[in-house]
């Protein structure tokens, strides 16, 4: 996961290859409520593990349940539609909805004290019809904030003084989650009598309520369905627990992926983990990427989507059925022919932001006019190419306006996009901007490359480590390798000589050289970090990196570290040699005195013993035969930036370099 306060996603080109997704959100916080309300033990299989599965999981260890890892999977033992006695919990349910309206009817419904509260944006989504249909049952539920909103006190309820004969009403106009919290939980109160639910005013997301129904029948419970206006939980109803349940992948996830093989050119896009068959909603998003003109196929668990008409076509239409996905229809209009109006969408303005508002706002940065109502939004894109503008992307904390602004990188104008606070995604797909890179390609020279050269010690390793974090970016540690050829000619035995130069070249290119994500260094399946480490491993690196051929063996290696979404390099040839057109340079240098004392406090601080003096002769040696050698000697690329670090901090240095790069960035807030 990008962890970074911004992500620039460069311009992309095309796609191609497979992604399998997560687990639904929706599926998983419901099979969680349901396993946790039955009796017995269920195995859940290709749970989501996101935000919002794991405060729901987090309460329902709080309210008895026990769950076990086993493997990819999850048991949950559950606690039988009772709680155990005295139960009482605070419960913190961050920004899910689907934890925070469910878990309230099931503990009003339970009896025990509890209060739930969330994110201050938690606390500004509705919550007060569902409270008034489990008032009309007798439970205590209390405001302890704004009244119709979290947080909530619960305490137990009075169920005599209740009327459980008369249909219990509930709004349907606002929010599926109260019907549906209302579904699973009232199973609770129908061991002697039938329940009906009423639903007051229009139900819309109905898919979300079919996927509740579909759920509830598989945990035992078997609720008639009268036109979508009643529902009947029979007498006698029971939560069973069916064992073991396969979560069904995202659909609403799917959609970015349906989108992106829609948008780019290319060989297309498979999916894997939902398809035609889904029980979820968010399935029929395909319908309106094929209006547009995605070509798809499906199956019972996979989609294959590639772009068919080009432009897109606009449409305009009712998005009561795909509440959720129809967000990523707003970008795909961003590269349709035409204005594209997306209808009947209120429920977004009680999301996780009022997601009309956000984007409208966004959607404009980027070039697009955009009119937006009560319940629409129109979108037309920019007029020409070059009206797409460079933009900054605000993504309130709402994991789908950063997933789908991502797409905005296919742009024509080949701008790359920035997402703010690229971290929300976590929500519902946490691995997501590593999914798409995995299947985006855009030509190597738009994949940005900041170079860190200089002599040794100045303070390139630091300073790259830390700037690549700050951007999420790769790392090429390019000395690391000249280091491994190093200790490699010396375990063979070869002497580092030029004599013996195409004989440590033709080593070099058979060496199993990989870094792990977490920046191990392996040669085969030995960690070498360490070991290439000690000064004279620096020496026979400066040695062995004077010769031709095996500076030549070691160059595509070193180009194939430029991967999306972008690389610091650190080294002695980057900006003149390797990665001649990187926008920006950096020449580190700092006096030898200085560079000799931050050696010696580095070993010695690893443990390993050094002489002050001896380092500095040491590293003033190297620096002279690095920049005297023939081939790719130290020195600074004509375009590059000179920094002396002597007097700076680390920090400073990384302000520094982090500030030049900025300045070379063309977004605008
Ligand atoms: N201002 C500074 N900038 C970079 N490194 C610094 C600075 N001050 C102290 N150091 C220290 O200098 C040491 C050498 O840095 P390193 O990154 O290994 O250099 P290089 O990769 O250029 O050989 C490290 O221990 C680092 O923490
Ligand atoms: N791009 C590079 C990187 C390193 N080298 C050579 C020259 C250096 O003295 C050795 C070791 O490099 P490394 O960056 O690991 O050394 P320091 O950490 O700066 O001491 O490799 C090179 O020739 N070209």
């Amino acid at each position: 996961m990008f962890q970074t306060e911004f992500l620039d996603i460069p311009a992309l080109a095309s796609a191609g290859g497979e992604v399998r997704l997560p687990g639904s959100k929706s599926i998983s916080n419901r099979v969680l409520l349901l396993a946790a309300l039955s009796e017995g033990t269920t195995q859940v299989h290709d749970l989501l593990d996101s935000d919002d599965t794991r405060v729901m999981l987090t309460a329902l260890e709080q309210i008895g349940c026990r769950l076990e890892r086993e493997g990819d999977s999850l048991r949950i033992t559950g606690i039988g539609g009772a709680l155990p006695p005295g139960t009482a919990a605070e419960l913190f349910l961050g920004n899910a909805g689907t934890a925070m309206r469910p878990l309230t009817a099931a503990l009003a419904l339970l009896g025990g004290e509890f209060t739930l509260s969330g994110v201050p944006r938690m606390h500004e989504r509705p919550i007060g019809d569902l409270v008034d249909g489990l008032r009309q049952l007798g439970c205590s539920i209390d405001y302890l904030g704004n009244d119709g909103y979290p947080p909530l006190r619960i305490a137990p309820a009075d169920f005599r003084a209740a009327a459980v004969q008369a249909p219990i009403q509930v709004r349907g106009d606002v929010s599926s989650q109260f019907l549906t919290s209302l579904l699973m939980a009232l199973p609770l109160r129908a061991a002697a009598q039938d329940i009906t639910i009423e639903v007051v005013g229009e139900l819309i997301s109905k898919p979300y309520i079919h996927i509740t129904l579909e759920l509830l029948a598989r945990f035992g419970i078997a609720v008639r369905n009268d036109n979508w206006q009643r529902f009947q939980i029979p007498a006698g109803s029971r939560y069973r627990s069916p064992g073991e349940i396969h979560v069904e992948a995202d659909a609403s996830s799917a959609s970015y992926f349906i989108a992106l093989g829609a948008i780019a050119a290319g060989p297309g896009v498979r999916i894997l983990g939902v398809g035609a068959q889904s029980i979820q909603g968010d399935i029929r998003f395909v319908e309106a990427a094929q209006a547009m003109g995605a070509e798809i196929e499906s199956g019972p668990n996979w989609l294959q989507v590639r772009r068919g008409r080009w432009p897109l076509q606009a449409i305009d239409l009712d998005c009561n059925h795909i509440p959720d996905a129809a967000m990523t229809l707003g970008v795909m209009a961003l590269y349709a022919e035409g204005t594209t109006t997306l209808r009947n969408i209120a429920s977004w303005r009680v999301k996780e932001t009022d997601r009309i508002a956000a984007m409208a706002c966004e959607l404009r940065k980027l070039g697009a006019s955009v009119e937006e109502g009560a319940d629409y939004l129109r979108v037309t894109p920019p007029a020409r190419p070059a009206d797409w503008r460079a933009a900054s992307i605000h993504t309130y904390d709402d994991h789908r306006v950063a997933m789908c602004f991502s797409l905005a990188a296919f742009n024509p104008q080949q701008l790359p996009v920035r997402i703010e606070d690229p971290k929300c995604v976590a929500k519902t797909f946490p691995d997501y901007f590593e999914a798409l890179f995995s299947v985006c390609e855009t030509p190597r020279e738009r994949i940005p490359v900041i170079c860190i050269d200089g002599p040794t010690a100045s303070g390139k390793g630091t300073i790259a480590a830390e700037v690549a974090q700050r951007l999420g970016y790769g790392i090429l540690d390019s000395g690391a390798l000249y280091r491994i050829a190093g200790l490699a000619a010396h375990r063979a035995g070869i002497a580092i000589d030029p004599v013996h130069e195409e004989e440590i070249a033709a080593l070099v290119r058979t060496l199993p050289i990989r870094f792990t994500a977490t920046q191990q260094i392996l040669l085969g399946d030995e960690d070498i970090g360490h070991a290439i480490r000690s000064e004279t491993a620096g020496m026979d690196a400066s040695r062995v990196s004077a010769l031709p051929a095996v500076r030549a063996a070691l160059v595509s290696l070193q180009l194939n570290f430029q991967r999306l979404p972008g690389l610091v390099a650190d080294g002695r040839d980057m900006g003149t040699v390797i990665f001649p057109a990187a926008p920006l340079k950096v020449y580190l240098i700092a006096s030898a005195e200085c560079r000799a004392a931050r050696r010696y406090k580095q070993l010695i601080s690893k443990g390993i013993s050094a002489n002050i003096t001896a380092l500095r002769a040491d590293l003033e040696a190297r620096d002279a035969r690095d920049m005297l050698r023939s081939v790719a000697p130290l020195k600074p690329a004509p375009d590059a930036l000179s920094l002396d670090s002597s007097e700076l901090s680390i920090e400073q240095v990384v302000e520094q370099v982090l500030h030049w790069w900025q300045q070379r960035q063309p977004f605008k807030g």
